[in-house]
């Protein structure tokens, strides 16, 4: 990857602008320690001490009174010289800081420069610098679990580890080339199968996770959806705490579907309310209805409301419950007005709620929780978490399957090096070039 900015000091807010006790300006670059010695007007302070220090602009007028860190590279974030001004938060102070480090001829950082340049210095992998931006976004516990796991770099281990594998498999195809063997078969040497048919069955079960990693962090999605009046909006708002969704007596108060986030255990959900289904003669509603299949369809889990006074007689509960299927989950509501409730219905088991009393709220709350937890739970190993990854992954086994089957030895080696050129591409590591060294240490030794 090419250096384009390396000569360029840059600088940018690390902290979220507008009020507050401090704002964090970070400085990175071979003009880092300039630039701070020129402001504070002292000498560097030793690295990695906090000093506190009078700022001047380049007119000469105190700006804040703030503490700085020097970072010399190295051994630093982006392995440049680094330089950190913990200014007091606020606007006219950001201006004057802006002002001044421009005044020294630094540029403000592009989106992500930051960890791009820790990137090509080989302080980051791929993996590693897409987790800072997950951990950042992170609003539940599992999710930032998640992230702080594939910074640490466990993620990007697993496929280094699997790249190894390969790249030494490929030492020995490669081997085969240039000094065949008569006496073995054409195709994959035997002592390679084992290697490839393991890596095939690994990477085949990483990729066979249900979409946990990827949901864990995008949010699992649950549809609410009945017939109208069955107490969708209601049971929302009733799961959410709040009044998200109009509710009303009247049949087909909701048109638009309707998003809330709850963290349900650490793990992120997206509830969303929908029109109630019926054979509507307006074109609003049969537009809102429209849109509650489409949501239905891509669900992850689908709660199918009935009124449990009126399911067993109400047209909109079969078109309800035609909706079933393993992701989904009935519900009773009403369940103030019902004497007795049926413990399944349809053959399908169901949970009595009233989202006006509250009851059965927290059975209904507990048995969503438990799904969500059951399907985006992290395994021992860490989860695939994003489309990037699989898609480079699922050609890295194409590619595998192909060099298993392949019969000439030039052949399998073609599609063993793209396999671990599409491993290599989810860490950032492109290069086969240490190919060389396992040829030369394993094979060439008294050749
Ligand atoms: N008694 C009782 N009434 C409820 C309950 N839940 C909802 N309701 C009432 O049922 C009516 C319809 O509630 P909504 O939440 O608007 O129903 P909906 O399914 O969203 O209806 P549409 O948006 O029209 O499809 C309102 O009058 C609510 O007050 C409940 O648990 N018990
Ligand atoms: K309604
Ligand atoms: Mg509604």
């Amino acid at each position: 990857m090419s250096s384009l900015y390396t000569l360029d000091t840059i600088f940018a807010l690390a902290s979220a602008p507008g009020r507050g006790g401090l704002q964090v300006i970070r400085l990175s670059g071979p003009a880092a320690g300039t630039t701070l010695a020129s402001l504070t007007g002292r000498p560097l302070p030793p690295a990695r001490r906090a000093m506190l220090a009078r700022l001047r602009g380049a007119d000469g007028e105190v700006f804040d009174q703030a503490l700085v860190l020097w970072f010399p590279g190295p051994d630093s974030f982006t392995g440049e010289d680094v330089a950190e001004l913990h200014l007091h938060g606020g606007r006219a102070v950001l201006a004057a800081a802006t002002d001044a480090l421009t005044a020294q001829g630094l540029r403000l950082a592009e989106p992500g420069e930051f960890s791009r340049r820790a990137f090509e210095a080989g302080k980051l992998d791929l993996t590693e610098a897409e987790a800072i931006a997950d951990l950042v976004d992170a609003e539940t516990a599992a999710q930032r679990r998640q992230a702080l796991r594939q910074m640490e770099g466990a993620l990007g281990a697993l496929y280094d580890g699997w790249r190894h594998r390969l790249v030494r498999a490929l030492a020995h195809l490669e081997a085969d080339i240039d000094f065949p063997d008569e006496d073995l078969p054409q195709g994959v040497a035997p002592a390679v199968v084992p290697v490839l048919t393991g890596l095939i069955d690994e990477i085949g079960a990483h990729l066979a996770d249900g979409h946990r990693g990827e949901r864990l962090r995008d949010g699992f999605s649950i549809a609410i959806l009945g017939a109208p009046n069955a107490g969708k909006s209601s049971l929302l708002n009733a799961l959410a705490r709040r009044d998200a969704a109009i509710v009303s007596a009247t049949a087909g108060t909701t048109r638009d579907v309707i998003e809330v986030h709850l963290d349900l255990g650490g793990f992120p959900v997206l509830l969303a309310d929908t029109a109630g289904l019926r054979d509507a003669a307006d074109e609003i509603e049969r537009e809102g209805i429209r849109r509650a299949l489409a949501r239905a369809e891509k669900a992850d889990l689908k709660l199918l409301v009935l009124d449990c006074s009126t399911w067993n007689i109400d047209a909109g509960a079969d078109a309800t419950l035609a909706l079933a299927d393993g992701d989904s989950l009935v519900v009773l509501n009403k369940r103030d007005l019902c004497a007795q409730v049926p413990e399944r219905v349809a053959g399908h088991p169901a949970i009595a709620v009233s989202a006006t009393t509250g009851d059965g709220l927290a059975a209904l709350l507990a048995a969503l929780e438990r799904t969500v937890a059951d399907r985006l739970a992290p395994g021992a190993a860490p989860s695939l978490t994003r489309a990037r990854h699989r898609q480079a992954l699922e050609e890295c086994r194409a590619s595998l399957v192909r060099a298993l089957g392949a019969g000439m030895p030039e052949l399998a080696a073609e599609d063993a090096r793209l396999a671990a050129r599409a491993l290599g591409r989810i860490t950032g590591r492109v290069d086969v070039e240490d190919l060389l060294d396992v040829i030369f240490r394993d094979f060439c030794i008294g050749k």
